[in-house]
């Protein structure tokens, strides 16, 4: 059917299946580089069990290897993944490139491999074959993009500590796209061997590696069908060059890296990226007459929901935060001003599970405070916050990142969106309804389609406090909301956190503007050094000499926005 360009078009589907291997870790914002040592064990385990005659008669065996190279790359994944996991970065790109090479000396000197010498197979992948399995793989992928897991991944990779905050497990994400590459590369291995006629272990070294990431990385890994693309234009290269005339050796290599190059430089998001240049903006998918996900109530006015009992943190020889002592009823507005250093970011991460206590305990809305806290279980608890240095997804669209705040209070969508069930996109339209009701409530819903990066630094400042209040949180944190704002915007900020209250969140509120938070808050508390200098009815407070000497520093509180 194909006539003279079988192996062409086999080899597009094989490449581009290795490159979604990339993608899906890239997706994620790891660097992997195991893919050869993944698709080794996927092909050689492939070749002991797939049978030698059809199936049925006249069924490819090789798609009983394809289930069983994609399980032993995946197996394989997640052994590797959970002791080298915790590395990021080149130091992840090491070992697994050591696991890789330490897989292929093993498969040369196995005598069930054929050592050095490989096997030889028979021929059962034909490019039908080759080109279902990669639309497989192509329209999973698709599906993953825009469901809940697809957004928590893209949220890892471009910010974890903000990830984990909006109540993603961003461990659990890492080796999810981790264990899905293993079974990508496990696949491609199988197909590999039963296309090449026999492997051998140096089939699976780092040209192959290398090859597969530049794919991924030419075709893009921030739109879906850039592995396809990288995987078309650079096997039709050598084709062009032949129809050319141009067919040194050295051309091929020379041009491939050459254009990594010009990518990595130029066109960050890949050649799939100019393809979303040419399309005009969508507007995101509409949520008209959606309602809003069953939200959990928040806790009764009036009840403890934070408890801390000599609270602190040392770095080193630095106390930042000294024994703290302090309750938080639901309901409330507790301010925390303090002189620069005075301890009170340090205060709100340890809150929010960022930073660990080294002192004291401490309980938030049912969680304890510890060693082992993690920032998604307060988040999964109702704990939601702002950072005092914006940590927006900014290359992400300002709806997306809203959408990222309802990770916590909307359902899994990845698998039914595979089986286009309808539940599913009831699902996001729910979690679209909840981001947008949140970005009307800060005036960007007109600009949801624009990236956060886009936006001017008060609108990104909106927007972080749209994207925690999409998780319906019963304890809002705010570092410095209103740092950078003028006048007339602190002041509506200022209405706008009563009205919050006023629904029942209890907000604590670190700013440096004290008359903001004289007219915003119930409560403030004063930290000096780490230490908590008072704490009580705002207008007491500000007028407390003590708190005067130590921070105010003017007699007159109306007078005072201290930076
Ligand atoms: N990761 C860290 N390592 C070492 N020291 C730290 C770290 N984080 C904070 N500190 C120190 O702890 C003290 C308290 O810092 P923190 O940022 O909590 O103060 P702050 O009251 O929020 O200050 P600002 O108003 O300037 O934001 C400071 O002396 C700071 O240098």
């Amino acid at each position: 059917m194909f006539d003279g360009y079988e192996s062409l078009l086999t080899t597009i589907a094989l490449t581009g299946i290795l490159a979604y291997s990339f993608h899906i870790v890239l997706m994620s914002g790891q660097l992997s580089l195991g893919q050869a040592g993944f698709a080794s064990l996927g092909a050689y385990t492939s070749a002991l069990v797939v049978p030698e005659t059809p199936l049925f008669g006249s069924l490819s065996p090789a798609i009983v290897g394809i289930p069983v190279g994609a399980a032993v790359g995946a197996a394989a994944a997640v052994l590797l993944g959970l002791p080298v996991l915790r590395l990021r970065g080149v130091f992840l790109a090491i070992a697994t490139i050591a696991f890789a090479e330490v897989v292929r000396i093993y498969m040369v000197n196995a005598s069930w491999t054929g050592g050095p010498e490989g096997m030889y197979l028979d021929k059962w992948v034909t490019p039908e074959l080759a080109w279902l399995a990669l639309i497989l793989v192509a329209y999973t992928v698709w599906r993953l993009g825009p469901s809940r897991m697809g957004r928590a991944l893209a949220a890892v990779r471009e910010d974890e500590v903000a990830a984990g905050a909006m109540g993603i497990n961003v461990s659990r994400a890492r080796m999810a796209a981790f264990t899905a590459s293993g079974a990508l590369a496990g696949m491609y291995g199988s197909l590999f061997a039963f296309f090449a006629r026999g492997i051998e272990p140096g089939d699976f070294n780092f040209t192959m590696m290398l090859d597969g990431l530049v794919t991924a990385i030419v075709g893009g890994f921030l739109v879906f069908f850039g592995p396809i693309m990288g995987s078309g234009f650079l096997n039709l290269l050598p084709e062009l060059q032949r129809a050319t005339g141009l067919e040194a050796g050295w051309m091929h290599p020379f041009v491939t890296g050459a254009l990594l190059l010009l990518v990595i430089l130029f066109l960050p998001g890949g050649l799939s990226s100019l393809l979303t240049w040419i399309r005009p903006r969508t507007k995101p998918l509409g949520s008209a007459g959606a309602a809003p996900p069953v939200l959990p109530p928040l806790p009764a006015a009036g009840i403890p929901i934070l408890e801390l009992s000599g609270l602190g943190k040392d770095y080193g020889g630095v106390h930042a935060v000294r024994g703290v002592d302090l309750t938080v009823r639901s309901g409330e507005i507790l301010g925390v001003i303090g002189p620069n250093g005075a301890g009170k970011t340090t205060l709100v991460n340890m809150i929010s599970g960022l930073t660990a206590p080294t002192s004291g305990t401490g309980e938030v809305l049912g969680v304890r405070l510890g060693n082992r806290m993690r920032p998604h279980r307060l988040a999964g608890a109702g704990v939601s916050r702002t950072f005092q240095h914006s940590k927006l997804f900014g290359r992400l669209s300002v709806l997306d990142n809203a959408l990222i705040g309802t990770h916590v209070v909307c359902r899994p969508t990845f698998l039914r969106r595979l089986l286009w069930l309808p539940s599913a996109r009831a699902d996001e339209r729910r979690a679209v309804a909840q981001a947008m009701t949140q970005l009307e409530r800060v005036g960007l819903d007109d600009k949801s389609h624009l990236a956060a990066d886009e936006l001017s630094y008060g609108d990104q400042r909106r927007l972080e406090i749209a994207r925690a209040l999409a998780s319906h949180p019963s304890l809002l944190i705010l570092d410095e909301p209103a740092a950078g704002m003028n006048h007339v915007e602190a002041s509506d900020l200022s209405k706008a956190i009563r009205s919050v209250a006023d629904e029942g969140i209890t907000v604590i509120l670190i700013e440096h503007n004290v008359r903001m938070v004289i007219d915003t808050c119930t409560r403030v508390a004063v930290l000096n050094f780490g230490e908590v200098l008072a704490v009580g009815d705002p207008v007491a407070v500000a007028a407390d000499p003590e708190v005067i000497g130590a921070y105010l520093g003017a007699e007159d509180p109306e007078d005072t926005h201290v930076r």
